[in-house]
């Protein structure tokens, strides 16, 4: 089978647009004590153009929350260089939304109330916030639900909340940890439906992580897999599949298929020598 890997394993996607992400050599590990550091991630280099949607992938536990984490600035690096559109990555910024499986609403805010607490924060006029909202609540399939509190709402609404809330501040980075995966499998794909609608209208960059492969090839441009701990970047595969995309009727396509056919491939290839290594 013809493996679809048509860019660099190093990880350095070599483009003449600006990386919105750069990450250079970046080194990581978690200090245990009286123990031996987690060596957690390894010499990894990715980049990622403007209005690109990545998924990162990889056997668990290889650091891919961790990579995200030093991209958001929520873990400071240790070794090596990460860029935001240029600048290097010291803190969190609002520029960068985060959205994680757990919807982390307030349960005493109603659903326009939570996404507009983002906006509190960032000192949006209160007649401003209350209009970004509502569309952005209407943008995720929530309008009617506005005056709902997060004991009203279904995982699934939670989790468009939890979306709306993010997208309403207007952020030019979205990084996902896993966003869709404490959904059932119907919720799931509607979900992936709708942030792929919404990212196909916006474009902005977008680095998830995530366990599905299907998921992944089903909704980014490219899919980065990283081996097992200590993570460094094994495959950069292009996902050459048409847009506007349909999480469900994409899975129809011979392309899709062997796409995500290799990527499995790959995974196990990892997942054995991670075995064969612990003998
Ligand atoms: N705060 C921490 N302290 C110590 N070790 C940590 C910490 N966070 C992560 N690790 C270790 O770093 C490694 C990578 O963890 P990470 O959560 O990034 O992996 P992952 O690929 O996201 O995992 P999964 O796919 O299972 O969610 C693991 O061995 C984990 O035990």
């Amino acid at each position: 089978m013809n493996r679809p890997l048509d860019l660099p394993a190093d990880g350095a996607h070599r483009t003449s647009v600006p990386a919105a992400i750069s990450v250079r050599n970046l080194t990581h590990h978690f200090e245990r004590r009286g123990e031996e550091p987690t060596l957690a991630i390894d010499d990894v280099s990715l980049d990622i153009a403007e209005g690109e949607f990545i998924a990162l992938v990889g056997p668990s536990g290889c650091g891919k929350t961790t990579l995200l984490n030093l991209v958001a600035g929520l873990v400071p690096s240790q070794s090596g260089q990460i860029t935001v559109r240029g600048l290097p990555v010291t803190r969190p910024s609002r520029d960068v939304g985060y959205i994680s499986a757990r919807d982390s609403l307030l349960p005493w805010r109603t659903a326009e109330s939570n996404v507009c607490y983002g906006l509190e924060v960032r000192g949006v006029a209160k007649k401003e916030r209350r209009e970004r909202a509502r569309a952005a609540l209407d943008q995720v399939g929530l309008a009617g639900f506005e005056k709902s509190y997060r004991s009203q709402l279904s995982q699934g609404m939670r989790q468009r909340v939890a979306i709306a809330r993010t997208l309403a501040t207007e952020p030019e980075l979205l990084l996902l940890d896993e966003p869709f995966s404490a959904l059932d499998q119907q919720t799931k794909l509607l979900l992936e439906n709708t942030f792929i609608d919404i990212w196909e209208k916006n474009h902005r960059t977008v680095l998830m992580v995530t366990h599905d492969i299907e998921e992944a090839v089903a909704m980014a441009d490219r899919v980065v897999m990283l081996s097992h701990r200590p993570g460094h970047v094994i495959a950069d595969i292009k996902v050459d599949l048409p847009r506007p995309r349909d999480a469900a009727e994409i899975r129809y396509d011979p392309n899709f298929r062997e796409i995500t056919h290799g990527v499995w491939e790959l995974l196990r290839q990892e997942i054995a020598q991670l075995h064969i290594s612990q003998i």
